[in-house]
């Protein structure tokens, strides 16, 4: 569905990504993580076409991102980034509705406004569906775009730091329904800064470091010394029905 291959993005006359090779099939969700500033956004955003590579290819089910037309990739790509601003704050009905824009000739349809309603059940958002997104919590504003990125029914569903304000209930809940997003036949690549909930939900981890992939692979490639050598902290693992549970327990002098 998506494969990278040897992707260079320069922001100015700095090398942010280099030489970063990817693959990710339908029914995957693969996790980028990394250290603060070690290119995971400017990868998301370059996989979305918002950023131009400087070299190297992205492909899409076999096409590579520039022969597709911009209203074909806003269909077949949903990106939530990790903050929307708006001027204008639209209710959390319409924020979502917004997702279904994608499709919508004129005005949206019957069957666009029952599929926002299922989804903001589904986020459990039905009490505020009519409050204007700028009075909502942080958390409660998280849910709210991932639900206008799951209105798109998009193929590949990119996500910037999902869990960002997200409580502990209200992360599993989310991981939940994008495992179920991927199990029924979409492809997500997450950024995400716990690692022992990328061990959890993962199919695929990218480790990056200063803009290169690291190590990438399935959970066992998050061990202490792979972990150590990228963010510069010892950590302890456990191993926890089936998936790693990290402790952080000193940073590097
Ligand atoms: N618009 C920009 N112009 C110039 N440099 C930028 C711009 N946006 C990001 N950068 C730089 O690119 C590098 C990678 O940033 P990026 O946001 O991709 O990192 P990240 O891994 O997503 O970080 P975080 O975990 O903090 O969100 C950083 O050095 C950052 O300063």
């Amino acid at each position: 569905m998506l494969k990278l291959n040897n992707v260079n993005f320069n922001y100015g006359k700095s090398e942010i990504l280099k030489n970063i090779n990817l693959e990710l099939s339908k029914g995957q969700l693969l996790t980028l993580v990394g250290p603060n500033g070690s290119g995971k956004s400017t990868l998301l955003k370059c996989i979305n076409n918002f950023l131009d590579i400087n070299s190297g290819t992205i492909m899409i089910n076999g096409k590579n991102l520039d022969q597709y037309k911009r209203q074909e990739l806003a269909r077949l790509i949903a990106y939530v980034p990790q903050q929307i601003s708006s001027p204008f704050p639209n209710t959390v009905f319409d924020t979502i509705l917004m997702g279904r824009k994608v499709y919508q000739s004129w005005r949206p349809s019957h069957q666009d406004r029952k599929l926002t309603a299922k989804i903001i059940n589904k986020l459990g958002l039905a009490e505020i569906a009519f409050t204007k997104i700028n009075q909502l919590s942080g958390g409660q504003r998280q849910k709210v775009y991932l639900g206008r990125g799951l209105a798109q029914q998009a193929k590949l569903i990119l996500l910037d730091e999902p869990n960002n304000n997200l409580d502990l209930k209200h992360q599993l809940e989310i991981f939940n329904l994008i495992k179920r997003e991927v199990n029924q036949g979409s492809a997500a690549v997450i950024i995400m800064h716990d690692l022992s909930l990328a061990s959890r939900f993962s199919d695929k981890i990218v480790m990056l470091k200063s803009g290169q992939v690291f190590k990438s692979g399935r959970q066992e490639i998050l061990t202490a010394a792979n972990i150590y050598a990228v963010y510069g902290v010892k950590v302890s693992l456990k191993d926890h029905q089936g998936f790693k549970i990290v402790i952080p327990e000193k940073i590097a002098n």
